[in-house]
């Protein structure tokens, strides 16, 4: 950890816009996510909340406008141990053979130096990361023994394991029961009271609630939404554009996400 760091916006965005094969994905999104904040982004499925974190992570070029990271611009920052990612589970374990402390210990590469054997600080650092998510006793198992909730466990430990400052997760709650999604709280809070900034792309929030400082709710690309966190109850209620607020309807309508209600949404329509 860099706790003396000056507390600059770990993450901020500036009418930033990408566009995939043409098609324009996220639109003038401004966002500024400050030092040691836990922020959601939540939004109907295909709202952009992926795109927008690959973005951030750098895995996605962007065609407009600017993204610092610790206030240097995406282009130029050269700090990535700095930052962990937790990508969605199925693109991240599928096929690979590797055990638990293996996958975990990948975390450390970011901080390791060239050609040097592993330091009593790096086996720490991957101990500890296990100790946290639980899976301790479990390090010698293949990560295709575990379950899904459990596997994606192994990507929080191997992010945890980096030490990052920023932590981005792409939907870690995603088809997770709730021992599960309470280990990730678990893990989350002992991150965020180190100091860290965490910037969750969520549907299911369940034990992670009282960790959550903000909320941002993407709609078509655009931010819809920026402020306190919404509850998950708000969170879930379907959305139609003619719908009185009073008369929401809980069904969603589509394939694995609830649409998220924002309240601006409340408020264009009681003008
Ligand atoms: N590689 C790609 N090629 C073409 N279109 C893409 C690509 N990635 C994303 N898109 C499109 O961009 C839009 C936003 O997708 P994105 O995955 O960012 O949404 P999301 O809010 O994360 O949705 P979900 O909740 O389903 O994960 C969607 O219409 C999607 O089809």
């Amino acid at each position: 950890m860099t706790a003396a760091t000056p507390r600059v916006s770990p993450v901020t965005l500036d009418r930033v816009s990408v566009s995939i094969g043409g098609r324009p994905i996220l639109r003038d999104v401004d966002l500024a996510v400050r030092a040691g904040e836990m922020v959601t982004l939540l939004g109907p499925n295909g709202s952009g909340k992926s795109t927008l974190v690959r973005t951030v992570t750098g895995l996605l070029p962007h065609t407009r406008g600017e993204v610092r990271l610790f206030g240097t611009l995406l282009g130029e920052f050269a700090e990535w141990q700095r930052l962990g990612f937790v990508p969605q589970r199925s693109t991240a374990t599928t096929g690979v053979p590797s055990t638990v402390r293996e996958v975990v210990a990948s975390g450390r590469v970011g901080r390791r130096r060239l050609f040097r054997p592993t330091s009593g600080e790096d086996r720490r650092a991957v101990e500890a990361a296990l100790e946290v998510v639980g899976l301790a006793g479990r390090s010698s198992y293949g990560v295709s023994q575990l379950s899904g909730g459990q596997q994606q466990r192994v990507l929080i430990a191997r992010a945890l394991a980096g030490e990052p400052d920023l932590l981005v997760l792409d939907e870690p709650t995603a088809g997770v029961d709730l021992p599960n999604q309470q280990a990730l709280a678990d893990a989350l809070a002992s991150l965020k009271a180190r100091g860290a900034t965490i910037l969750l792309v969520a549907h299911e929030i369940g034990p992670m609630m009282p960790l959550i400082d903000r909320s941002v709710v993407m709609r078509d690309g655009r931010v819809a939404y920026d402020g306190p966190p919404l509850s998950q109850e708000v969170a879930s209620h379907t959305h139609h554009a003619h719908d009185h607020p009073d008369h929401l309807d809980h069904a969603g309508t589509h394939d694995h996400a609830p649409h998220v209600a924002s309240p601006l949404d409340f408020e264009r329509r009681r003008r």
